[in-house]
């Protein structure tokens, strides 16, 4: 992106998008001098209407209850522009927790049902993979920006999802299982199926006791989901990084 001013949406329907803007305040603040990041003029607003959403260049989908967002989104007329933004537009787009379950073309379903999935991920999620609220932890991962001489990222994990499965085309058009709810298939998007290959960008570190090697975080082309809540910890190594690498796509990881 070459524009002068870069709008940055944060969903907020529900959830934590406040500390969304927070972090992503933050890490524009603090980027390096002369640096993209810093000569580029960023505008960091809440989204709650599809006018709102029409003037973001990229969105934040925060952790919080899917099926609560899913079903604001609806009565909020935000379902369809969401999934014209992630996947016919092709706007950048980051799903923490329950938003990369949103994110997801395929999710287990919530037990009292009833949530549309906004799509654009090819994968199937795994809704609270690690069981209920007690059941929270926090690891260090691997990311991309973390190098031996840097601190390691501290990510926390509440009632979190997995990607349990990449999904192939074949996947996508057979049946759907009963325990899975997918999202619609979009004309618009039709011949652009398989466009942008699934990075695994993370998976569960072995020292984790949990099932190492889930993967908790993705990046398909324009969409980047995390299982995990990094605005909840002070680093913002994170959001900084997703600005730079897939808002104004400079290709680089170390930022
Ligand atoms: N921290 C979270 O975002 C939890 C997600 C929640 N388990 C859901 O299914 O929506």
């Amino acid at each position: 992106m070459t524009q002068s001013k870069i709008t940055v949406g944060i969903l907020a329907l529900q959830g934590a998008f406040l500390e969304h803007k927070l972090h992503l305040q933050k890490a524009v603040r603090h980027a390096s001098p002369g640096s993209l990041l810093d000569t580029t003029k960023f505008e960091i607003v809440e989204v709650r209407t599809p006018e709102q959403l029409a003037a973001a260049d990229a969105l934040v989908i925060p952790g919080g209850e899917s099926t609560a967002i899913s079903l604001i989104a609806e009565r909020s007329g935000l379902l369809e522009p969401l999934r014209q933004f992630a996947r016919v537009d092709r706007k950048p787009v980051w799903g923490t927790c329950a938003g990369l379950i949103l994110l997801s073309d395929e999710a287990s379903k919530a037990r009292k049902g009833g949530q549309e999935l906004i799509g654009g991920l090819h994968v199937r999620c795994q809704r609270n993979h690690f069981g209920r609220q007690t059941e929270s932890f926090e690891c260090d991962l691997a990311l991309p920006f973390v190098g031996d001489d840097e601190p390691p990222f501290r990510a926390v994990f509440i009632r979190a999802p997995i990607v349990e499965k990449v999904l192939t085309g074949a996947d996508l058009t057979a049946d759907v299982a009963n325990d899975v709810v997918r999202a619609p298939k979009l004309d618009a998007e039709a011949d652009d199926y398989k466009t942008a290959p699934i990075e695994v960008i993370s998976s569960l570190p072995s020292t984790q006791g949990k099932e190492a090697g889930d993967i908790v975080a993705v990046r398909q082309g324009n969409i980047f989901g995390t299982s995990f809540h990094p605005e909840l910890t002070p680093d913002v190594r994170l959001h900084r990084w997703w600005l730079q690498e897939c808002v104004l796509g400079r290709g680089e990881s170390r930022i």
